[in-house]
């Protein structure tokens, strides 16, 4: 499919009562939501619960299997083309350098070279690997895969970027400090973002909202709304509400059984 670049605006994402299910079994069950345009909405729910598969509907990829899933008020009934997707696996082509992997988005998009490569730079140099464009992936660190993966999926400035646990693989200290500049580049692009992630404090790190999943058949419990001032510290902690936030989600987790202690 060759599509142009993004209107550069962000998109709403409206989900009502949606099933999915893969042969005789229910993965996504009545699930309900609004993410507004320009928000940072994180899912947050137990292994299995539905989440990627919620992403993957929500950028048409995948039909629903009853409900209507909604962008700017209008039903999904193809592949969206108007967003960035990342990944946890950074899904860089070894052969390319970094600089060409981002391009070769642009590419498929038949996007003006030029304006393109200036543009990646640009994303390189906010999320400070400028001075990796030309290395090959197995060149970079884990953190850097994944921010090169975070300039592919911004190079045609879409409007809604997803992301499936995309520092999952990270170690705490990459994590804390790609959250942060992550934070930086949605604060200057103002995308609608919708983040996945296993993780609570990242979860509170990023967003304006957090819902919460049930374990399978994955639905909306719970509806947290984030009012940190904004960029948010390292250290969460230093906010007592930040605890408020987390207990709320631990206890959600307790009444599943999902946590036993
Ligand atoms: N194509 C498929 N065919 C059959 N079952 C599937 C398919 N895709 C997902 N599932 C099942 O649907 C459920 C939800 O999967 P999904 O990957 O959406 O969960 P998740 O919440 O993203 O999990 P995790 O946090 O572990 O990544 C799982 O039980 C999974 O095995």
């Amino acid at each position: 499919m060759i599509v142009a670049a993004g209107t550069g605006t962000a998109a709403s994402i409206t989900g009502r009562g949606i099933v999915k299910t893969f042969g005789g079994f229910t993965a996504v069950d009545g699930l309900n939501l609004d993410i507004r345009s320009g928000e940072f909405v994180s899912l947050i729910g137990p292994s299995g619960c539905g989440k990627s598969t919620f992403m993957l509907m929500a950028a048409g990829l995948i039909p629903v299997t009853a409900g209507e899933l909604l962008v700017d008020g209008k039903a999904l009934t193809s592949p969206l083309t108007d967003i960035g997707i990342v990944f946890q696996d950074h899904l860089l082509l070894e052969f390319r350098t970094a600089l060409e992997n981002v391009l070769l988005q642009a590419e498929i998009r038949h996007l003006p070279l030029e304006p393109a490569r200036a543009r990646a730079l640009e994303l390189f140099a906010k999320l400070g690997i400028s001075h990796a464009a030309d290395r090959y992936p197995k060149q970079l660190s884990g953190g850097m895969r994944q921010r090169v993966s975070i300039a592919r999926a911004l190079i045609h400035d879409p409007s809604v970027l997803m992301m499936d646990e995309p520092f999952g693989a990270l170690d705490a200290i990459t994590r804390t400090q790609i959250r942060h500049d992550l934070e930086m580049l949605w604060l200057e692009t103002g995308k609608t973002v919708v983040f996945i992630t296993h993780s609570i404090e990242e979860a509170i790190g990023l967003s304006d909202r957090v819902l919460v999943m049930s374990p399978t058949p994955g639905r909306v419990v719970d509806e947290i709304a984030i009012e940190l001032p904004r960029p948010r510290p390292a250290h969460l902690g230093d906010y007592p509400s930040f605890n408020t936030h987390s207990d709320r989600i631990h206890d959600a987790f307790r009444r599943f059984g999902v946590i036993k202690y």
